[in-house]
């Protein structure tokens, strides 16, 4: 299970962004290149562990999206990507994103009160990310019925736990200078 997910991680480059180790790879960064068949893998395991019940799938700008386009397809499920740039409609909402590397700005378009979402991302590291669209969802009163991330790293889900909110993911990664080692995989 998750052969080449696995297979591919322990291949991943490491580079330095500051003091954080990044790793490079397909699913977090689109390098080297996204197979279809690391693709298939990957949205078909994400498929057997969400609730189906969704009308909306939520990704983040950049790397959520092939994840969402394939699940999109896969259920018939449209989905919306936040953005890192504002569109100024009326009802968009702007929230703040921290990562271990990065801090900008995420607007949210097309997410109404009832909405029934699955979030989707590539990779979770500190959970600020995620924080920040739980907070925004909450305010909107759209209902999360699963958040799904493929790759953990750090301790974003357990951060996310300790504020009542549960994150899935399908890998857990420690990352050093000398690549990636897998601490946790789902069968
Ligand atoms: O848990 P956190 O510390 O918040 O990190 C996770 C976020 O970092 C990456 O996004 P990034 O902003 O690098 O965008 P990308 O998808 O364009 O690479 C990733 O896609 C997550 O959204
Ligand atoms: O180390 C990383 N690599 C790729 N994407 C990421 N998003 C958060 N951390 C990382």
């Amino acid at each position: 299970m998750l052969k080449i997910l696995r297979e591919s991680l322990l291949n991943a480059p490491i580079v330095h962004r500051g003091k954080y180790h990044y790793f490079i790879h397909p699913i977090s960064d689109g390098v080297p290149r996204l197979e279809p068949e690391l693709l298939e893998e990957v949205t078909e395991h994400i498929l057997g562990m969400v609730s189906r019940d969704f009308d909306k799938i939520i990704a983040i700008e950049a790397m959520g999206i092939p994840l969402a386009t394939a699940i999109s397809m896969k259920t018939g499920v449209p989905f919306c990507i936040i953005r890192k740039r504002p569109y100024g409609l009326e009802g968009e909402i702007k929230l703040s994103q921290e990562t271990g590397y990065s801090k900008g700005e995420l607007y949210i378009n097309d997410i109404s009160e009832g909405d029934r979402v699955l979030i989707v991302d590539d990779v979770i590291s500190t959970g600020g990310t995620l924080v920040a669209l739980m907070s925004a969802l909450k305010r909107v009163g759209a209902t999360v019925t699963d958040t799904i991330v493929v790759i953990e790293r750090g301790d974003g889900v357990s951060r996310l736990k300790e504020m009542d909110i549960d994150v899935k993911t399908l890998v857990r990664i420690d990352v050093t200078e000398k690549g990636v080692s897998i601490e946790d995989i789902h069968e």
